[in-house]
């Protein structure tokens, strides 16, 4: 199953092995170089079908570090097309995850502090959110609380930055819905205290989420797969927000969302989460058949038998990796060894196959 290709919309890859984006906090004005085009090409070189690039920023406001990606202007996306190239040369799909930072925004790099810039720092900014709450601990900073304008305005730089992505040949869209930025800080009613129709009921809670996906899709390619990672739950005690979390992804389902990549909601510093081997990939199990959705997953899936095992099981379509990755961008080669994949040197390019191939011991 693992190195079985899976298709979504127009687009087919050629194992179920994905590079989860991972931010690198190592671009300058929002603008890649080319330690992330060696980085994604290398990653692409290694064998994994779907190669995401990190979180980028839709806007300078919406990066989580200055040291962050943008999709904000031509300039980037310039840049952007030249790891666009460098992917597809190696045979796996571009894919981009679009985000805003939101309360979480305007942070030191994680080896530099991995807190917010203080007030007053000219290299940090005044960040937004849903509310005037703080996520607390690291990131103590106050965000102001948006008007109707931000929302419109916010939900109009998803849309650019989804053209730009469209336009510099990105296949594979997904949006930034987890992890306690802004997405998932208007879904949470930990960070959105709001009075008007984005915030209180659930309903409301939804709404930004729901329309910007909506705003997005209306641009974004039929034929391409646009997708988006969201927390489904923050592990803390609260059993509602799972039930609605499968409501919002019924609800983007039937606006065309191509399948949901499931992640923790990471929207208050103090949870309780169960690290552990894939602990995620039975709550993407349960919306894959509970939603009837493609889905995808992340961490702590590290190796081989576990990956295929949770695509076994029907808990995911598509197996998100991070951290095993960055260890050895070759891990699909390596895991098509262990799980005994005929011809598995074959996964890296014929320049390397033939070499692993030729000189086998016995
Ligand atoms: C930098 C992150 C992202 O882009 O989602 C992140 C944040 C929290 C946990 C894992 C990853």
């Amino acid at each position: 199953m693992l190195f079985e290709p899976f298709s979504l919309k127009d687009v087919k890859l050629r194992n179920r092995i994905a590079v989860s984006p991972m931010c690198q906090y190592s671009a300058t004005d929002g603008i890649i170089n080319d330690w992330h085009v060696e980085h994604l090409g290398a990653l692409a070189r290694g064998g994994s079908s779907l190669v995401i690039a990190e979180a980028t920023a839709v806007s300078p406001e919406g990066r989580i570090t200055p040291g962050c990606t943008g999709l904000w202007n031509d300039t980037q996306a310039e840049a952007f097309a030249r790891a666009v190239k460098a992917i597809e040369a190696h045979g796996a799909v571009p894919g981009i995850q679009i985000a805003h930072a939101g309360r979480k925004a305007s942070a030191n790099r994680p080896w530099e502090g991995d807190d917010h810039i203080p007030e007053g720092d000219a290299r940090g900014w005044q960040t937004i959110g849903a509310s005037a709450v703080a996520f607390g601990a690291n990131l103590p900073r106050v965000p102001r609380a948006m008007t109707i304008d931000d929302i419109e305005r916010v939900k109009a730089d998803f849309v650019a930055a989804a053209i730009r992505a469209r336009d510099i040949g990105f296949k594979w869209l997904e949006l930034h819905f987890a992890h306690g930025y802004l997405a998932q800080s208007f879904f949470s009613h930990h960070s959105n205290q709001r009075d008007d129709r984005y915030g209180g009921s659930h309903e409301n809670r939804m709404r930004f989420l729901i329309e910007t996906f909506e705003a997005v899709r209306a641009v974004w390619p039929e034929h391409l797969p646009l997708t988006a990672r969201f927390g489904v739950t923050e592990f803390d005690g609260r059993d509602e927000t799972f039930a609605e979390s499968l409501d919002l992804i019924d609800r983007l389902k039937e606006r065309g969302l191509d399948l949901i990549d499931v992640s923790i909601g990471f929207t208050i510093p103090k949870t309780k989460i169960p690290w552990g081997p894939a602990l995620v990939a039975p709550f993407a199990g349960r919306v894959r058949r509970e939603v009837g959705i493609a889905t995808a997953s992340t961490w702590n899936i590290s190796t081989p038998e576990l990956a295929d095992k949770v695509i076994r099981d029907g808990d995911v379509d598509v197996v998100m990796l991070g951290r095993r990755l960055l260890e050895n961008p070759h891990w699909p080669y390596e895991a098509a060894r262990a799980l005994g994949v005929e011809k598995a040197a074959w996964t890296l390019p014929a320049p390397y196959a033939h070499w692993l191939e030729r000189y086998r011991a016995a």
